[in-house]
């Protein structure tokens, strides 16, 4: 077991220097939604490294260490393999780059789903281990007992409906959800159990507009969107899908930048420059005086 006692969890820093910024609290995040009306909308991007973290964190009110890592990161074909030891992992360098927003790791699967004793374990591990603020789980009604277990002793949930990727096996691929009516219902009714179990906020995601606006109306907490529609609560993507590193991309994405082609063209020159013997120049070699 390696527990990281030199965590300072309010700041991340190891030896709290002045802390410029105190860290976003999630009772904060909590409250921007007061009586259905949400005057500043939650800022949310994912961040897997420490660096990634530190770019991001001023930018944001939350981080999401997600576990979509698994494609990202890890090439896997989905997130189904991702384990608790990658997540705590992760977390962990998302918490120690950032200082301002507050930090939520998402719990893989398998980790949670069997009861609220096997969610509470995972959950305090990787509180413990990651210094994050709270973790994010997959599911509505059938984890609303979980929310409750979780929340009465100390870690924050936020919840996710809709598209939920984990149980990409039972949905049988990555469409989006709510085009039935029956669909539609269960939707809005697994947001409000979650509210109701004490959910600091929702992930509404791969969810027909109108039914993920009836969700932001149904539900007291804050609906954070992917995929859903601009009147939630707040807003998440994968930051690697908003840089345009990633290659196949959900039509929910907006790319803001086209890193691949960045990094690529980059990696071009460097190549291009080794094989004509011009790198390294003068100024990256070291001369006798
Ligand atoms: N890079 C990345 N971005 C994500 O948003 C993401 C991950 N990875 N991994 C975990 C899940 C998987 N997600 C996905 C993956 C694919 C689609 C997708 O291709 N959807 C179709 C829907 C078509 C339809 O319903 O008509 C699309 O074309 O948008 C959506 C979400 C969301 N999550
Ligand atoms: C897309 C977000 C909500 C997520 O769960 C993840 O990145 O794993
Ligand atoms: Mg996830």
């Amino acid at each position: 077991m390696s527990t990281t006692f030199q965590l300072d969890t309010a700041t991340s820093r190891a030896n709290p220097t002045p802390a410029p910024m105190k860290r976003l609290t999630i009772p904060a995040i909590r409250q921007r939604k007061v009586d259905g009306v949400t005057a500043q909308p939650v800022v949310m991007l994912t961040a897997y490294t420490a660096r990634q973290a530190q770019l991001l964190d001023a930018h944001c009110d939350l981080l999401l260490v997600g576990d979509s890592l698994g494609q990202v990161i890890y090439g896997l074909p989905s997130s189904v393999p991702v384990t608790l030891d990658m997540m705590a992992a992760h977390g962990a360098a998302v918490v120690r780059g950032s200082y301002h927003a507050a930090v939520v790791v998402d719990m893989p699967f398998g980790a949670y789903e069997a009861s609220p004793q096997q969610a509470f374990e995972s959950a305090a591990r990787l509180l413990k281990e990651t210094g994050c603020a709270a973790v994010k789980l997959e599911g509505g009604a059938a984890m609303a007992e979980t929310v409750a277990f979780l929340t009465a002793r100390g870690i924050p949930v936020m919840g996710h409906v809709g598209l939920t990727p984990q149980a990409v096996n039972v949905l049988g691929g990555y469409n989006a959800r709510g085009r039935s009516e029956a669909e539609a219902a269960k939707i809005v009714a697994d947001a409000q159990a979650l509210d109701e179990a004490g959910a600091f906020a929702v992930v509404v995601e791969g969810v027909v507009e109108p039914i993920a606006i009836a969700v932001t109306k149904a539900i007291k907490c804050p609906t954070i969107g992917i995929g859903a529609s601009a009147q939630c609560d707040g807003q998440v993507l994968v930051t690697e899908d908003m840089l345009g590193m990633f290659e196949r991309v959900p039509r929910f994405v907006k790319r803001y930048e086209a890193i691949a082609e960045t990094i690529s063209g980059a990696a071009e020159r460097y190549a291009a420059e080794v094989r004509a013997r011009t790198f390294p120049g003068v100024e990256q070699t070291y001369q006798p005086k």
